[in-house]
C-alpha cells in the first residue's frame, strides 16, 4: 500500500507531520511568516527570474521513501466501484444468455463511500438557456422527455434505476437522431451526459432486431455495436454504464483493453457479444487474431472521436474501421462524440460517415456556468508550495467534514511520480495515474480516488477524457497543456451533470502560446480574466492551429461544412475537392438547406 493508502485522514495527516520522518515538512501558510497571496507576475520587461513565496519544493524528491505497492489490492478483486469491476456473482436477478446469472450493475451505486445519489440534484435549470445548433439535411425534431421515446419497457426501467428524471439536451437532440438511423457527429460540453446519448439508441436499436443471423464460426465473437474510446480506464467505465444501460435486456457488453489479461477478455468474447467497447490497441490484436469479426456491426460509435483521429490513434482506427471487414459508411450507423470536435479532425471524421447530421450544443450560459475557472501566475519553482498551499486552504474551508477530490493534471509521467511522492512526504494523501503505471495500478488509484480513501490524485493526460468521477470538486492544472481542447476536457472532469466544480491553471512565461486561447476561453465563459493575463495575450499570438477555437464563443465545434473553403481543399491537408473522402452527395449542398435549431 501506498503512503496515500496510508494515511487515514487528510485532515490529521498534514498537521501530524512529526509521526513520519518526511522531509521537507509542508508548513502550512497560518505556521509561516510569510504572505500567501500568489506570486504577482514579472512585467513583461523583466526576465522572470524572480522567486516568489515559499521554500524551493523541487529539493524533496531526493527524500523519496519507498511506499511500495506490497499492500495494493491484487488485479480485479478490489471492493467497491472500481473499475471492470464484473462478476459478482450470485447478486442479480438478471439471467444473461447462456443461463449465466447477470450481476446487478446498480448494485455497485449504493456501494460509493458517498451515499448521496449524484444524479438526483442536478440543476436541469442550468442547462434552459443552453445554445444547440445541428445541421445536415432533415434533421428529427428533438424530444423533452424519455417519454417521448419509444426506447422499450426494459431499457426504460434501467433509465429510472439510474435516476436520470429527463433527458440533457445532447440527449434531447441525439437520440432521436440516432433512433431515425442517421449518422452523428455531436460536439456536447463534457459532463453532459454523452455515454447516454450513444448507448441508448444502440441498445434499443439492438433490441428492436434481436435475431440478425451471425455466423457460426468457432471461437470469432461476431459484436453487432462496436463502441471504441482513447484510454483504458474510460472503455471500463463505458461498459460499466452499458451494463446498467442494458441490464435484463438480453444485450450483452464485453469490454477489451490493454494492459489486462486477455485470456479473461477472450473467455468473455465467446460466450457472446452485442457490444463490444474497446481500445483501439487490443482490439487490433483481438482482430488479428480473428478472435472477433467487425462484419456484423451495425453501429459505431466513437467516444471522444476528436481524440481517436488525431495523430496518435488515426492508423488505427483506419485500419479497424476501413481494413479490416467492417461494412462501410451507409451500411452501418456511426456517431461521433466528443465535447471538442477540431475542423481538420472533423474533414477526417468525414470519411467515416454518411450524410451525417452535425450537432452542437453549447456551454450552460454565462450566469449559470457550472465550472468556475481561475488562472493564477506562479512560477515553476514555487508551483508545489503553492498546490500545497491551495490544498491546505481548502480542507480548512471544509465545513461539513466531507472533503471533495482534487484532480492535479501534470505534463510527464515523471512529473506525476515526483508530486505525488512529494505531496506524500508532506501529508496530503495523494495517488497518481499515467502510462507508465501497471494497470493493477491505474485502476486502485481510480479506485481508491474515486472513493475518497485518496482524495487527491496527480494525473497525467491519460485521465484528462471522459473519466466520470462524483464529487471532483476541483481540477489544478499544475501544468498547463499546449492545447486549449485539452484544457477544456481536463477541466470537465469538474462541474459534471449540473453541478458546480472549479478548476485553477498555474500560469507562467512557459505557457505563452496558452494566453490568448485561455484568456479567450475563460471570457467566453464570462469568468474573471487577471489583467495580466490580457497583457500576455494581447502580447503572444496563438499557438498554432489547433489552438484555434472552432467552435466561437458557445460551442466546442461548428459544423465545418458550413465553411465555404470546405469542398475547395486548400488547407493543410493539401488534398483537392472532395479529397477527404467526403461522400459526393455533400456537393457543396450543405450552403443552403441547413436547418439551424436553438433551444
Ligand atoms: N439524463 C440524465 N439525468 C441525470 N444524470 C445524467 C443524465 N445523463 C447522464 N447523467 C449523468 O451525468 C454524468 C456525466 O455523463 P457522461 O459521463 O456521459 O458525460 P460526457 O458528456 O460523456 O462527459 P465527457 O465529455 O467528460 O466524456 C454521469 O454521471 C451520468 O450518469
Amino acid at each position: 500500500m501506498s503512503a496515500t493508502m496510508r494515511t487515514s485522514s487528510w485532515a490529521e495527516s498534514a498537521d501530524a507531520s512529526s509521526a513520519r520522518p518526511v522531509k521537507p515538512a509542508y508548513v502550512p501558510p497560518h505556521l509561516r511568516n510569510r504572505s500567501v497571496a500568489p506570486a504577482e507576475p514579472p512585467s513583461f520587461v523583466s526576465n522572470a527570474n524572480e522567486r516568489g513565496l515559499g521554500g524551493n519544493w523541487g529539493g524533496s524528491s531526493n527524500s523519496r521513501q519507498d511506499f511500495g505497492n506490497g499492500g495494493r489490492q491484487g488485479y480485479g478483486s478490489g471492493s467497491g466501484g472500481g473499475f471492470n469491476n464484473r462478476g459478482g456473482a450470485g447478486m442479480g436477478v438478471g439471467r444473461e444468455r447462456g443461463g449465466r446469472r447477470e450481476a446487478n450493475p446498480f448494485e455497485n451505486d449504493v456501494d460509493e463511500s458517498f451515499t448521496e445519489q449524484e444524479n438526483t440534484g442536478i440543476n436541469f435549470d442550468a442547462y434552459d438557456d443552453i445554445p444547440v445548433e445541428t445541421s445536415g439535411e432533415n434533421v428529427p425534431a428533438p424530444v423533452n422527455t424519455f417519454a417521448e421515446i419509444d426506447l422499450g419497457d426494459a431499457l426504460n426501467q434501467n433509465i429510472q434505476r439510474c435516476k436520470y428524471v429527463k433527458p440533457t439536451p445532447v440527449q434531447r437532440y441525439a437520440i432521436p437522431i440516432s433512433l431515425a438511423g442517421r449518422d452523428l457527429m455531436a460536439c456536447a460540453q463534457t459532463g453532459s451526459g454523452k455515454t447516454a446519448a450513444f448507448c441508448f439508441p444502440i441498445i434499443s436499436g439492438i433490441l428492436r432486431e434481436p435475431y440478425a443471423q451471425r455466423p457460426r464460426v468457432a471461437r470469432t465473437a461476431y459484436p453487432l455495436a462496436l463502441i471504441l474510446s482513447p484510454t483504458r480506464e474510460l472503455s471500463c467505465q463505458i461498459h460499466d454504464e452499458a451494463k446498467k444501460f442494458s441490464y435484463q435486456t438480453g444485450v450483452k457488453v464485453v469490454v477489451a483493453y490493454g494492459g489486462a489479461p486477455i485470456t479473461q477478455q477472450l473467455r468473455e468474447l465467446e460466450r457472446g457479444v452485442d457490444i463490444l467497447v474497446a481500445t483501439p490497441g487490443r482490439l487490433v490484436d483481438l482482430l488479428e487474431r480473428a478472435r472477433v469479426s467487425l462484419q456484423m456491426i451495425r453501429y459505431l460509435a466513437l467516444d471522444e472521436a476528436d481524440r481517436m483521429l488525431d495523430m496518435g490513434f488515426e492508423p488505427q482506427i483506419r485500419k479497424i474501421v476501413e481494413q479490416m471487414d467492417m461494412p462501410p459508411p451507409g451500411m452501418r450507423q456511426t456517431l461521433l462524440f466528443s465535447a471538442t470536435f477540431p475542423k481538420e479532425i472533423q474533414r477526417l471524421a468525414s470519411d467515416f460517415l454518411a450524410s451525417y447530421i452535425f450537432l452542437a450544443v453549447g456551454r450552460v450560459g454565462s450566469s449559470t456556468d457550472l465550472i468556475a475557472q481561475r488562472v493564477e501566475y506562479v512560477l515553476e519553482s514555487d508551483k508545489r508550495s503553492h498546490l500545497m498551499d491551495l490544498l491546505h486552504a481548502q480542507r480548512e474551508n471544509d465545513v461539513n467534514g466531507k472533503q471533495g477530490l482534487t484532480l492535479v493534471f501534470v505534463e510527464t509521467k515523471k512529473g506525476a511520480d515526483a508530486l505525488e511522492h512529494c505531496l506524500c512526504v508532506n501529508g496530503f494523501p495523494a495517488t497518481c495515474i499515467h502510462g507508465d503505471r501497471t494497470q493493477q495500478e491505474r485502476e486502485q488509484a481510480l479506485r481508491s480516488f474515486k472513493t475518497g480513501n485518496t482524495p487527491i490524485l496527480v494525473a497525467t493526460d491519460v485521465a484528462a477524457r471522459g473519466l466520470d468521477i462524483p464529487r471532483v470538486a476541483h481540477v489544478v492544472n499544475f501544468d498547463l497543456p499546449n492545447d486549449i481542447d485539452d484544457y477544456v476536457h481536463r477541466i470537465g472532469r469538474t462541474g459534471r451533470a449540473g453541478k458546480m466544480g472549479l478548476a485553477t491553471a498555474f500560469f507562467n512565461d512557459s505557457n505563452l502560446s496558452m494566453a490568448k486561447p485561455l484568456a479567450d476561453l475563460m471570457q467566453e465563459a464570462n469568468q474573471e480574466v487577471p489583467a495580466w493575463l490580457t497583457r500576455y495575450a494581447a502580447r503572444t499570438p496563438y499557438g498554432g492551429s489547433r489552438n484555434k477555437r472552432t467552435g466561437g464563443a458557445r460551442f466546442g465545434g461548428r459544423d465545418v461544412r458550413k465553411e465555404s473553403s470546405y469542398n475547395k481543399g486548400n488547407d493543410y491537408y493539401g488534398g483537392t475537392g472532395g479529397g477527404y473522402g467526403v461522400p459526393a452527395s455533400y456537393g457543396g449542398g450543405y450552403g443552403q438547406g441547413v436547418t439551424s435549431a436553438w433551444d
